[in-house]
């Protein structure tokens, strides 16, 4: 969109100069400047590069991505997560380095042709890794997952995974299957994890979810029928609650938020919150 400070674009890594981003398995090389490095000091911190992408820009600024294989040390420097970026940073370099650490992982994870073992190559012009053997060609890997808030009223079906925060209620949420469609994945994803029925859910809005490339599907749904079984393994709690007495709530830059909060804003008659980019 025009007017953010990020824009993801094609370069030629073979060109010079620019600034760049070094990413190694959801972590990226930070200093206290942030995360972007001058591009061929970088180049020459003996770093174990892998791959190297031209990205896009920022504030109009050449952007490249560095794709290690380990997280090598730099001095002044150190690994920071791409979770606690997220929680810091500006939503523009979120959306940056939610761009960069999906491109370097599809890329780490497409170095050899999964048809014939051959080393795989960058397409020019092409986001696109490609087997010169078999003719293959690769686009980065995208998984669409749906999220979906249940409602009763004035009650909303809140669950908990055991990888959660403590205390922290969520919507439920799962990767959509391959032969169904999104609708079929939230009632079946519903009846798995908590065991009731929802009438067809209706489509609230999107967002890109990089851990690790999920696009997430978000939707509101009414409960139909059922009493909550919580999935063993899955969830380890699920209950209903008031939109007057809720516990603590995922963090407000994601669509589980959003869904929770948009729904209280037309229960309550205020003003509707914006869809975290
Ligand atoms: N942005 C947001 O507000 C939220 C995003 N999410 C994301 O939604 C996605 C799905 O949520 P979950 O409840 O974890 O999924 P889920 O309910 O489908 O269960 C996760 C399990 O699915 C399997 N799995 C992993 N990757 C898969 C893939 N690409 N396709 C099919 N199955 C896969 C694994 O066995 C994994 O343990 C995750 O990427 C999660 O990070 C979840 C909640 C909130
Ligand atoms: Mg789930
Ligand atoms: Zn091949």
């Amino acid at each position: 969109m025009a007017g953010e400070r990020w824009q993801p674009g094609l370069l030629d890594a073979g060109r010079t100069g620019g600034w760049a981003l070094a990413h190694c398995r959801q972590q990226f090389l930070a200093d206290g400047n942030g995360v972007l490095f001058p591009r061929e000091w970088l180049k020459r911190q003996e770093l174990p590069i892998l791959s190297e992408h031209g990205i896009g820009h920022f504030d109009g600024d050449e952007i490249y991505l560095l794709e290690l294989s380990s997280t090598a040390d730099v001095p002044g420097s150190a690994w920071v997560g791409l979770r606690q970026l997220m929680m810091q940073g500006d939503p523009d370099t979120f959306r940056m380095l939610g761009f960069a650490t999906q491109i370097g992982t599809w890329a780490d994870h497409h170095r050899f042709c999964g048809s014939c073992g051959a080393r795989m190559s960058q397409v020019s012009g092409e986001r696109a890794m490609y087997c010169q053997s078999c003719g293959v060609h690769h686009y980065p890997r995208l998984s669409p997952s749906m999220i979906v808030l249940v409602t009763r009223g004035d009650e909303l079906l809140l669950a908990r995974s055991p990888r959660f925060v403590s205390g922290v209620y969520s919507t439920l949420a799962g990767f959509v299957e391959p032969g169904e469609s999104v609708e079929q994945c939230v009632a079946r994803e519903v009846r798995e994890e908590v065991g009731v029925e929802i009438a067809t859910p209706q489509y609230i809005g999107s967002q890109n979810w990089p851990f690790p490339h999920s696009l997430m599907l978000g939707f509101h749904a009414e409960y139909v029928s059922g009493d909550i079984v919580p999935q063993p393994g899955e969830i380890e709690d699920a209950q209903w609650f008031s939109i007057h007495d809720l516990p603590p709530l995922p963090a407000s830059k994601s669509i589980a938020r959003y869904l929770i909060d948009l729904y209280l804003a037309r229960r309550l008659g205020h003003s509707e919150p914006v869809l975290p980019g």
